[in-house]
């Protein structure tokens, strides 16, 4: 029986299972992708052929995936009428672990993300963005191979939740009331003319997210994790997340952490001194050193100490925010890739950092690269290292012979400008 109402049941390749919270990946495992909007289908289609050529390099036709396409966004509004069939929540669910191009969100009305409803309903709670350089890409700081960090954004709660109602309407009165007459809020400015919006933060929610952080940190050697908040203005949201945080990696990671809450204490207790040398003891134990730094304070920081940060963990629309940001010293949001993953339920899909980049579309000109490195991580993510080693040592290769898309070319001297496809075909010839 088909587990669809619509789709096709794939006609290749088997399922990835769990056991034990593991993996359990087949030679031809069931990839679901989703293509995307605007520029989507020009960088899906030179993503499917290294990530292809890379399995098919590294295990000469042992492994393979059986790609299994799944629509959201205009795609399959256009075949089925709806922005996010059901359909497409079941095969992830299904087969665990999927792909996904960038897909369009109206600002201001109409549909709400896609993007986010997808991280929403299959509760992919950590938001995966690594920020690394690659020589000879073009950044607008000194030194860009000292921006090395990997951000944990929380990816269901937060202003992102779209819990908000809309000025005029009769349901953000009723609200307006409530806030003022039972709850006593008297500092909405324009009572009459606001939107409002609401932000939950949970305990739960950034204990889950900020675990993720300290257990990638432990298993990758890395030596902190920043909780980035705004706590000193949203005290109960932002704050709280920086006072959670700190109390899950003492209780959690008691043996593998310092924290700068530990810190804060011996210094109260026993002076400065004391507290300098407890830090400087753990970070010789090879302790992670849990930290936190107020998000707008980050955001020069990262370009001016980035050696000093690590690993980050932050809420949904920091994370945002810090990943752009992040992206741009080192090249920019073409090359900056991404996961969404549950840790617990083994669910991820893999998706870039950027958008559809709308003007560049049907082009074939925009940079791949930020989908190849998101598979570069699902391949990663399933155990294939060494198709992942692949497309990594393609890509310096590539770029340090000056063969990039348009982004890099502007930027470059003596560079050859590659369309989309190109630059894949160039990354298959490097491999
Ligand atoms: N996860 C997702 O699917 C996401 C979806 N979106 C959605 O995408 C749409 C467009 O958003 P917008 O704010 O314009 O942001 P985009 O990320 O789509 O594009 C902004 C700019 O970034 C550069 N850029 C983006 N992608 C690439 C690439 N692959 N290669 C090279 N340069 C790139 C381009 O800069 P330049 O013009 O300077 O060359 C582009 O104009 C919106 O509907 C938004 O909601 C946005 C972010 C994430
Ligand atoms: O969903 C969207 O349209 C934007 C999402 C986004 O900017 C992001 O995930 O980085
Ligand atoms: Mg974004």
């Amino acid at each position: 029986m088909s587990l669809f109402k619509q789709y096709e049941m794939p006609t290749n390749g088997e399922k990835i299972t769990i056991e034990n919270g593991k993996l359990n990946v087949p030679n031809n495992p069931i990839v679901p992708f989703i293509e995307g909007d605007g520029t989507g289908p020009d960088i899906w289609n030179a993503s499917v052929r290294v990530l292809d050529a890379a399995v098919e390099k590294a295990y000469k036709g042992e492994k393979k995936i059986a790609w299994y396409e799944v629509f959201a966004g205009e795609k399959a509004f256009n075949k089925y009428g709806e922005w996010l069939p059901e359909d497409t929540l079941t095969a992830i669910k299904e087969y665990f672990v999927a792909i996904k191009g960038p897909l369009t969100t109206p600002v201001g009305g109409g549909i709400r993300s896609i993007n986010v409803a997808l991280r929403q309903e299959l509760d992919l709670y950590a938001c995966v963005r690594p920020v690394q350089y690659f020589e000879g890409v073009p950044s607008p700081v000194k030194q860009p191979e000292l921006t090395d960090m990997v951000i944990f954004r929380e990816n269901t709660e937060d202003i992102y939740a779209g819990i908000e109602w809309a000025e005029g309407t009769e349901d953000v009165r009723k609200l307006i009331n409530f806030l003022q007459n039972d709850m006593g809020v008297k500092k909405i400015r324009f009572p009459e003319t606001s939107g409002i919006g609401i932000k939950p933060v949970s305990k739960e929610g950034t204990s889950r997210l900020v675990r993720a952080a300290i257990q990638y940190a432990i298993d990758n050697k890395r030596k902190n994790v920043t909780l980035v908040h705004k706590g000193n203005i949203m005290k109960f949201t932002e704050g709280a997340f920086k006072t959670w945080g700190y109390e899950l990696a003492e209780k959690e990671f008691s043996d593998k952490v310092f924290t700068w809450a530990q810190y804060d204490r011996i210094k109260d207790e026993q002076g400065a001194d004391a507290a300098n040398k407890a830090q400087a003891d753990a970070e010789a134990a090879g302790k992670i050193i849990v930290k936190d730094v107020i998000a707008d304070a980050f955001l020069q920081q990262i370009l001016l100490r980035p050696a000093e940060y690590d690993v980050v963990a932050t809420l949904n629309l920091n994370g945002d925010y810090v990943s752009d940001a992040l992206a741009a010293q080192v090249g920019g949001i073409g090359i900056a890739p991404g996961a969404n993953i549950n840790y617990v339920t083994g669910h991820a899909i893999f998706e870039a950092t950027h958008g559809t980049a709308p003007k560049y579309a049907g082009l074939d000109k925009v940079n791949p690269s930020s989908v190849i490195l998101s598979g570069e991580m699902m391949l990663r993510h399933l155990g294939w290292t060494e198709a992942a080693d692949l497309i990594i040592n393609s890509i310096e290769k590539t770029i340090a012979s000056k063969q990039v898309t348009y982004d890099f070319a502007r930027l470059m001297e003596g560079a050859t400008e590659l369309k989309a496809s190109e630059f894949g075909d160039a990354l298959i010839k490097n491999m």
